[in-house]
């Protein structure tokens, strides 16, 4: 579903902020991506949904390259940012349906899934409201929302969980569940070992814009907790 081979990318006057990643999500991942500030995963995450560009190395969605074909590659995404930027001039409803429409979701379809999502998010009661009146927690719920109307075959996530109160959270959490077990993929980035632990079947650990260890969660963390490899790989790797 995603691939990404030999990325490498280097800001204006910068050492490379990512050197030469490759990782492969397939249909049914939830693939979890961490390291520390500044490690590199929200430029992977931006070249990864065709927001940032990149000289080198090649990324795929679902065998699309996002450079030869980046309008194909949306169709079939979704991307949700650590900070999300909506039109603060818009309702909550007008938002979804904007998005809805760039989506080609039909009436019917978007009607369930608004409600279905709404009422999990509990912010069915704000819809109506401008989004200049939400706050952090409920635009990101907003966010979540838009991002799962369309049915993304590849969700990506950029610190999905700050923000979210635990029971929001934990909503998201059976959301990635559910869409994953009916065949979608999710990469997203998180400093929250605890949660990508239990959550991810996948892990990859990127150091200083280098890939230090990826797999399966259970290979990955062996005999230890996820907290104790991480730990012991960024600070002797
Ligand atoms: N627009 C930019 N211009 C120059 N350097 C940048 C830019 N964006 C990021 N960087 C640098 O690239 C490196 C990787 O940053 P990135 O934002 O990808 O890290 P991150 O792993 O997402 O960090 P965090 O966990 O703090 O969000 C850092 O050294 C950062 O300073």
């Amino acid at each position: 579903m995603l691939r990404i081979q030999h990325f490498t990318k280097s800001y204006k006057g910068g050492r490379k902020a990512v050197d030469d990643l490759s990782l492969v999500v397939e249909p049914g991942d939830i693939y979890g991506f961490i390291g520390h500030n500044g490690a590199g995963k929200t430029t992977t995450i931006r070249a990864v949904v065709g927001v940032l560009d990149f000289e080198e190395g090649e990324i795929e969605i679902d065998g699309i390259s996002v450079k030869a074909d980046p309008l194909a590659c949306k169709a079939k995404l979704a991307y949700i940012p650590d900070n999300p930027d909506l039109y603060d001039h818009l309702t909550g409803i007008q938002y979804l349906n904007f998005i809805g429409d760039l989506f080609h979701v039909s009436k019917a379809e978007r009607e369930r899934l608004i409600g279905k999502y709404s009422d999990d998010f509990q912010i069915t009661a704000n819809l109506g409201d401008m989004i200049s009146s939400y706050s952090h927690g409920m635009k990101q719920k907003l966010a979540i929302i838009s991002a799962l109307i369309h049915e993304p075959k590849l969700l990506v996530l950029d610190e999905p969980f700050v923000g979210l109160d635990p029971k929001a959270a934990h909503t998201l959490k059976t959301i990635m569940t559910d869409l994953c077990s009916k065949g979608s993929a999710i990469f997203f980035s998180t400093h929250v070992l605890d949660t990508a632990e239990k959550l991810c079947n996948k892990i990859a650990i990127i150091k200083d814009g280098r890939l230090i260890t990826h797999g399966k969660t259970e290979v990955v963390r062996g005999e230890h907790s996820l907290e104790d490899v991480f730990m012991e790989l960024i600070d002797n790797d």
